[in-house]
């Protein structure tokens, strides 16, 4: 067991928690919350049998559900682990079950759309506040997961207005016990952020494997034998679940279209640099986003706050 996540709690955080979607997420939060007692009992549950089966084998959870609905019922808290489009079906089939003052929470990776699926099925007194590790990787499922995922990464809390108080400090509370660092911000921002730092960025990836797979003049087995780290880098983030990411675009597809849109003029004048042999406007972008690079890696996880503001193309004195 991970020595970094720290000694169990001697009081649990939460009475009942229940998750619902045991995957690469739903798995890693149940393997800390079990490691930790974070919860006097846990229940988990899955839409998937071979997913409520592999739980037994693999001892997650106290109480494994076959339903969402009997998960919820009695829960202090619940977390929906699902892909994003699943959220509001799940909500659905928990809401007759959930007690007044339960805390609901969810883990998508795109939050405007999860709070409007969600929130019209939460009877009154039931508090909906999501949440959104900003920590992952390619793999799904329940055994890909594991206790120490949050540990030192973002995760970013993002209550609706209105939202209770004490509902928003219980969930920040359970992410920093998991060892994460909490960031409020209201979910319209958050899917801006999100679209640049992680949804443009896979469907670049996405977009490049698919590119290098279908040319006629170089063969699979050359884009495969020598792949250079840069491609193997994509390659890793292109096998991301298809599920996962088809509901992330289909979800938050205005902040998308927008960083696309300045992604494509960027792209354009790079494209006219390398025409026109603009050696510096290519060493300039190549200067400027280096010492970015390093900020993020001399700053750790702290909030890095390199000079993004400068246009491409634009000299270094304005
Ligand atoms: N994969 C990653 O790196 C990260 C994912 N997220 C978010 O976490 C959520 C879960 O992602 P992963 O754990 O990676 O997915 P996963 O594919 O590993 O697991 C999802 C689980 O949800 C279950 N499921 C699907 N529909 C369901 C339903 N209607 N009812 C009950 N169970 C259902 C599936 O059977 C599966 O076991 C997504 O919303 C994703 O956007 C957030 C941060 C990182
Ligand atoms: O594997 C990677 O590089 C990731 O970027 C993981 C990831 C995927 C989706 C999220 O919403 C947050 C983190």
């Amino acid at each position: 067991m991970p020595d970094r996540l720290g000694p169990p709690r001697s009081e649990p955080l939460i009475g009942r928690l229940a998750i619902i979607g045991l995957g690469l997420i739903g798995s890693s939060i149940a393997r800390a919350v079990s490691h930790l007692k974070l919860a006097g009992t846990l229940v988990v549950s899955d839409a998937s049998p071979d997913v409520r089966r592999r739980l037994g084998e693999l001892g997650l959870g106290d109480v494994v559900a076959d339903t969402a609905a009997e998960a919820a019922a009695g829960a202090d808290m619940v977390i929906l682990c699902v892909p994003v489009g699943a959220c509001g079906t799940v909500a659905a089939e928990i809401a007759g079950a959930l007690k007044p003052g339960a805390i609901v929470s969810d883990v998508g990776s795109v939050k405007g759309a999860v709070v409007a699926a969600v929130a019209p099925h939460l009877p009154a007194g039931v508090h909906l506040v999501p949440a959104h590790p900003v920590a992952g990787t390619e793999h799904s499922g329940p055994d890909a997961g594991f206790a120490t995922l949050f540990h030192n990464r973002w995760s970013i809390v993002t209550p609706p207005d209105g939202a209770d108080p004490d509902a928003v400090a219980v969930t920040r509370g359970l992410w920093e016990a998991m060892g994460a660092m909490v960031e409020i911000m209201t979910p319209q921002h958050h899917d801006l952020v999100l679209a640049i730092t992680s949804h443009v960025p896979h469907l670049i990836a996405y977009n490049i494997v698919g590119t290098a797979a279908d040319l006629e003049t170089v063969t699979q087995s050359e884009v495969i034998k020598f792949s250079a780290g840069g491609f193997r880098d994509f390659t890793r983030i292109a096998a991301s679940d298809p599920t996962m990411w088809r509901d992330v675009f289909l979800t938050n597809k205005d902040a998308v279209l927008e960083m696309l849109g300045r992604f494509n003029e960027d792209l354009a004048a790079l494209q006219r640099a390398i025409r026109w042999g603009d050696g510096d406007a290519l060493f300039d972008l190549f200067t400027r986003t280096r010492a970015i690079r390093r900020s993020i890696i001399d700053l750790g996880q702290e909030t890095a706050a390199p000079d993004f503001g400068r246009r491409q193309g634009e000299s270094k004195d304005g």
